[in-house]
């Protein structure tokens, strides 16, 4: 279990997000880079935030053809990031090949990134899924077979709603790894989000990691609606 909450830093430019994280002073966090932010400051940023001390998960959420997904992996692995993303949908064959980008650009002594793959994403509702997609199975089939797909290419795991989390480690393993973002506390805006669950159903439901956004970075106070999700991710009494 990674106990960090990861935050999703979806900011414009490295001056917000540097901005952001001032509140967290020197605390090592779990940083999820998504498209906006990468798109706009790039590698140099992320190079920036590891030598802070911090975890990056970098969620491009590749889906190409096996070998341009292979070589982009190859130069994501050269960051020395700790985790990064594609969609299950480009299937086997790009899993794989994204697997063996990772494992030949990872540098000499360093760690390979993990590597999951998108599900159904979490802002999908079964109806949008069996009419856009012309998908017939239920979500919750889809998003195992997903899983089973992404775990027989060598994956680390998958990103789905803590709600699939239990289904799926009952149709792969238990050490697959479930990162789960649609975070929210109950009450909570679900803006975009269709498929959310609070951090502690997260926990219960054996997720690996929650991925939260919003709750935290447009809060009032970000530093304390970050500790709030922590506790109630790893099971402290919330004061
Ligand atoms: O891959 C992801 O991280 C991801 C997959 C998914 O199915 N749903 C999802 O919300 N995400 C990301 O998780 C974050 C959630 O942000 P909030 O909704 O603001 O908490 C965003 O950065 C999304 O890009």
């Amino acid at each position: 279990m990674i106990t960090k909450p990861m935050i999703a830093l979806d900011v414009p430019s490295k001056e917000e997000a540097l901005l952001l994280l001032e509140a967290f002073q020197e605390e090592s966090l779990f940083l999820k880079i998504g498209m906006e932010l990468f798109y706009s400051e790039g590698p140099d940023f992320i190079r920036l935030l590891k030598k802070k001390g911090h975890l990056i998960f970098l969620d491009l959420k590749l889906h190409d053809i096996p070998n341009t997904v292979y070589r982009a992996m190859k130069s994501l692995a050269a960051l020395d990031v700790d985790m990064v993303n594609v969609h299950a949908a480009g299937g086997k064959e790009m899993m794989s090949a994204a697997k063996r980008g990772l494992e030949e650009g990872t540098k000499k002594g360093a760690e390979k990134p993990l590597l999951i793959a998108v599900t159904q994403l979490t802002s999908t509702t079964e109806e949008e899924m069996q009419h856009e997609q012309l998908i017939s199975a239920t979500l919750e089939e889809s998003v195992s077979h997903y899983a089973q797909l992404a775990d027989e290419s060598g994956l680390d795991g998958v990103v789905c709603s803590a709600l699939e989390a239990q289904q799926i480690l009952e149709a792969t393993r238990a050490d697959f790894m479930c990162v789960t973002p649609g975070i929210r506390l109950t009450g909570s805006d679900n803006g975009d989000q269709k498929r959310v669950a609070t951090p502690e159903f997260a926990r219960k439901a054996g997720a690996a990691a929650i991925v939260v956004g919003r709750p935290i970075t447009q809060a009032e106070n970000p530093l304390k609606a970050y500790q709030n999700i922590e506790k109630q991710w790893i099971g402290e009494e919330v004061k």
